[in-house]
C-alpha cells in the first residue's frame, strides 16, 4: 500500500507505526498521521519514525489506499462525518476503535471494504495479540494484505465480528491487567524487605519465563502449575490464598465487565 493514513495518532497508532517501521513492513514515507488538535504528537512521530504529517487532509484522504481509524470511541462519530466526503472511492477502512461496528462505520463512510482490528500496545515490540474481522466487501487479496500487516506486529486471528468484544476484553485490554499484576507483585513483595528494583526484575522475568514455558511446552497450564506446586509447600499456600480470595471469580468478572463495556460502546454508537 502506497498511502496509509492514521486518523488519530495516539498510543495505539504509535505502537503500530513503530512495529511496522521497525520490521520494515511499511515504508515510513507511506504513512501519514493526523490528529484533531495535537500537532506536537504528530511532529514527534515524524521525528521519531520518519512518517508524514498530514497538512492537506482532502488531498491525502482522496488518494489514500487505507485509512486507519484510531481515535477514542467518543471521537469517532464526529471524525467519520468530517472525513466521509474526503475519502477516495478506492479507500479501504481499517478501524482499531473498541466497540464500533462495521455497520456503523459503513453507515457513515459508505459500503466500502472495512476491517475491524483489535490489536494491543505490545505491537510496539512486534508482540501484539490481535483479532480481525472483515466486512463482506473485502476480497481475499485484501484480507491477506491486512493479515500480513498484523502479523508483522504479532499474532492475528480472523474472527467473527461479534467475537471482537471478548477479544477486546482479553487481549486488547490484557496488557493493562498484566501491568497491574506487576504493580501488585511489587507492592506486596517490597513489604518483605526486597528492593523495588529487584522485585520488578524478578516479576518481569517470572512472567516472561512462564509465558515462554506456555509457548514452548506441550503441557497444559494446569500441568505446568502442578510441576511448581509441592504438596504442603509455598506454592500450595499461595494458590490457596488466591482461591480463598476468589481469584478465578475476579478474573471472570474482569473479562465479563470489559466485554460488556465493549458491547455498550457498540450500542452507544448506534
Ligand atoms: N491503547 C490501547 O491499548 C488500545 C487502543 N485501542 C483503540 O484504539 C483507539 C485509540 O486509542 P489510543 O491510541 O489509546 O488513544 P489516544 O488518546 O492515545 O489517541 C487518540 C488520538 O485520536 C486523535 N483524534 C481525536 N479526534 C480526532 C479526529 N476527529 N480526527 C483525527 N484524530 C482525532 C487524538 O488527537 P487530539 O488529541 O488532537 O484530539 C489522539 O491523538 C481507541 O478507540 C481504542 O479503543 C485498541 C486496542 C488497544
Ligand atoms: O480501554 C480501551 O477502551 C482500549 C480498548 C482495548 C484497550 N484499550
Amino acid at each position: 500500500m502506497q498511502t496509509i493514513v492514521f486518523a488519530g495518532a495516539g498510543s495505539m497508532a504509535e505502537a503500530m507505526i513503530q512495529g511496522w517501521v521497525k520490521e520494515g513492513i511499511v515504508a515510513p514515507q507511506s504513512i501519514y498521521v493526523m490528529n484533531k488538535t495535537n500537532k506536537k504528537k504528530l511532529d514527534e512521530l515524524a521525528q521519531q519514525f520518519g512518517v508524514q504529517v498530514v497538512v492537506n487532509s482532502r488531498d491525502i484522504l482522496t488518494r489514500a489506499d487505507c485509512v486507519i481509524l484510531a481515535m477514542k470511541p467518543k471521537d469517532i462519530a464526529k471524525a467519520m462525518v468530517d472525513i466521509a466526503p474526503l475519502l477516495g472511492q478506492q479507500t479501504i477502512v481499517l478501524s482499531v476503535v473498541a466497540g464500533v461496528s462495521i455497520d456503523s462505520i459503513q453507515s457513515v463512510l459508505g459500503k466500502r471494504p472495512v476491517a475491524r482490528v483489535m490489536p494491543n500496545t505490545s505491537a510496539t515490540i512486534g508482540m501484539s495479540a490481535s483479532g480481525i474481522a472483515f466486512s463482506d466487501e473485502m476480497t481475499n487479496d485484501m484480507k491477506v494484505t491486512f493479515k500480513t500487516l498484523l502479523e508483522a506486529i504479532g499474532i492475528v486471528f480472523e474472527v467473527k465480528e461479534e467475537e471482537l468484544h471478548a477479544i477486546t476484553a482479553l487481549s486488547g485490554s490484557g496488557p493493562a491487567y498484566l501491568y497491574y499484576l506487576v504493580e501488585a507483585f511489587e507492592a506486596a513483595a517490597v513489604k518483605h524487605g526486597l528492593e523495588q528494583s529487584t522485585v520488578r526484575a524478578l516479576a518481569i522475568q517470572t512472567i516472561a519465563g512462564a509465558a515462554e514455558m506456555l509457548k514452548q511446552s506441550d503441557a497444559e497450564p494446569q500441568e505446568l502449575r502442578r510441576r511448581v506446586t509441592s504438596p504442603g509447600g509455598t506454592t500450595a499456600a499461595g494458590i490457596n490464598a488466591l482461591e480463598n480470595h476468589h481469584f478465578k471469580e475476579t478474573i471472570a468478572a474482569c473479562i465479563d465487565e470489559a466485554t460488556k463495556r465493549s458491547r455498550e460502546l457498540a450500542n452507544d454508537q448506534c
